[in-house]
């Protein structure tokens, strides 16, 4: 016990919709959950609610926490149930995080720490040129190289926003529960509704993967990473994407600490 003490380490990852979290240990996510995004719930609900995710290790075995957040009102509520009910140290992973990653962009200050976290996960998992593909609120396409180079980033409405914001504006569709398509051109609203979402997206995605590609021949092998909770309905549908990996977000903020905590 004494020796899982020195090395579980909690991770918090929030995004605009959900707030995932990770226990680590021995460099192994044990355990995962995801809570919905809301500003309106206090610290002690949210500590209530990671109360399951923490029964088996008493709360001081945890001895850091590492966090990224979107969202700055929700950040100061999650730093606040840190220093109410935990002693672990606190670490922020961010743009001015110690990574070695240059960023060519006009003020990285500006990335949202999922980024960050995708593009640092990315090179460590992978160790190649990577397309990472993030299918969350937004849809996310970044270009990180093998040397850290961080090229920038497509930020697209995520597919569950921009149908979502479809159903509002149109009076005769409604809410359908997003399946992968089984036509490229529907014979009733539902299934073209389908195609235009989903197959809309993942012709997005393939389109700015060979775009990506084209304009970065100078590099050998680019591995695209897909992660997002719809990933696994999107990636048969996108041929160019090599990997799913729905850890990636968590495990980039992870080996982030892992760097920089000496
Ligand atoms: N295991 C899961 N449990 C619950 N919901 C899931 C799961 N997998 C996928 N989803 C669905 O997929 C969606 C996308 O998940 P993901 O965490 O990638 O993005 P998000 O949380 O919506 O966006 P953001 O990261 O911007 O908050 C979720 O909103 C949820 O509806
Ligand atoms: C693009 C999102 C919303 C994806 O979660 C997030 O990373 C964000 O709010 N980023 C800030 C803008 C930027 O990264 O350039
Ligand atoms: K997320």
């Amino acid at each position: 016990m004494e020796k899982y003490s020195e090395t579980t380490t909690l991770v918090v990852d929030i995004g605009n919709t959900n707030i995932t979290c990770g226990i680590y240990q021995q460099d192994e996510m044990v355990r995962f959950a995801r809570f919905y995004s809301s500003a309106h719930r206090t610290a002690d609900e949210y500590f209530s609610l990671l109360i399951p995710l923490l029964n088996t290790e008493s709360l001081n075995n945890i001895n850091s926490i590492v966090i990224g957040s979107v969202v700055p009102e929700l950040m100061r509520i999650w730093m606040h149930l840190f220093q109410k009910y935990f002693s672990a140290e606190v670490w922020e992973i961010n743009a001015l995080s110690p990574l070695g990653i240059s960023y060519k962009v006009d003020d990285p200050s500006f990335i949202g720490a999922d980024l960050i976290a995708n593009a640092f996960g990315a090179l460590k998992k992978y160790d190649s040129d990577c397309i990472i593909i993030d299918l969350g609120t937004a849809t996310t396409i970044q270009f990180i190289t093998k040397e850290g180079s961080f090229e920038g980033t497509a930020i697209a409405p995520g597919l569950k926003v921009s149908a979502d914001a479809l159903f509002e504006r149109a009076a005769l569709l409604s809410q359908i529960e997003i399946v992968p398509p089984s036509v490229l051109l529907g014979t009733n609203t539902r299934d073209a509704l389908l195609s235009g979402i989903v197959n809309g997206h993942a012709y997005m995605l393939e389109c700015y993967i060979q775009q990506i590609k084209t304009h970065h021949t100078d590099c050998q092998k680019i591995v695209t990473i897909l992660t997002g909770g719809i990933a696994d309905l999107v990636y048969p549908l996108v041929p160019s994407v090599d990997i799913v990996d729905k850890t990636i977000t968590l495990d980039g903020f992870y080996l982030a600490y892992k760097t920089i905590r000496h």
